[in-house]
């Protein structure tokens, strides 16, 4: 007689951290242009999360409404039951430094500034740690970036891929729970951009953060865990790809 087969136990889903319910966004207009239209979606923390589709079909207008970056015209946006659409600009403006980052294509860094007064930025803003606390915490979100030799040299001194590294490490410096990408990797060679998606995966994985990134890259696509894809401003599937990492998720 054979051994009965085991019951695994079924992976635990994790509350969202970010819920968006019938999150529209339209221009004014005769007719109105609609970016975004009825989008429902739940953001996972621990998850590495792709949007996809063709070009001009909304996916970077529904990563700034997820981003409090722009502001849906009718839908809601819930971060722990509260609805950030009808909140003041201060408050979402409070909100993102403190719980969202962002890696933009391009890295924004400030050409004036070395790395390390880069990544020491939105701490200084957010303004809960002291100078010396801020300089510390900015040297270890560099040094977790591989870049801990370098923070003394300013933008236009490091090599493309070391820019988007301290970009991240910038945005990763208030230490958010949702870090947001919009092609985080579209300026960077194969190796760069390897090392970017190795990093926002490890993000979700070991660190529990919900990491969402657009991306016309179906390699970066695949090895997400949960795929988005975006059609004509709608969100038309959502995918999960792989088995639930047991990391950081629960
Ligand atoms: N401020 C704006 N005013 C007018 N139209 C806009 C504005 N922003 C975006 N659009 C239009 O909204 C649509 C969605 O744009 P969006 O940038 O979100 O698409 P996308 O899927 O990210 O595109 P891509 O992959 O090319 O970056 C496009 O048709 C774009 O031209």
């Amino acid at each position: 007689m054979s051994a009965p087969e085991p019951v695994l136990p079924e992976p635990v889903r994790p509350e969202p951290v970010l819920i968006a319910r019938h999150l529209t966004r339209s221009l004014p207009g005769d007719p109105p242009a609609t970016l975004v239209a009825d989008a429902d979606l739940a953001i996972l923390p621990g998850r590495f999360t792709a949007i996809v589709g063709p070009s001009g079909c909304g996916k970077s207008s529904l990563l700034y409404l997820l981003g409090l970056i722009d502001r849906p015209t009718s839908g809601q946006l819930l971060l722990d039951g509260r609805d950030l659409a009808q909140m003041s600009g201060d408050d979402r403006a409070r909100i993102r430094l403190e719980h969202f980052g962002f890696v933009f294509q391009f890295h924004f860094l400030l050409p004036e500034f070395t790395a390390l007064e880069n990544v020491m930025l939105p701490l200084r803003r957010l303004g809960r740690l002291s100078q010396a606390q801020a300089r510390e915490r900015a040297m270890q979100m560099l040094a977790d970036v591989g870049l801990g030799d370098k923070w003394m040299k300013p933008p236009d001194r490091l090599s493309g891929g070391e820019r988007q590294r301290v970009a991240i490490a910038r945005a990763l410096a208030n230490n958010p729970r949702l870090v947001l990408g919009d092609e985080p990797t579209g300026n960077l060679d194969s190796v760069n951009s390897a090392r970017v998606v190795d990093l926002f995966r490890d993000l979700a994985h070991k660190q529990g953060r919900a990491v969402v990134c657009v991306t016309h890259d179906m390699g970066i696509a695949d090895l997400a865990d949960i795929r988005v894809t975006m059609l004509d401003g709608r969100v038309v599937e959502v995918r999960e790809q792989h088995p639930a990492p047991s990391a950081g998720t629960q």
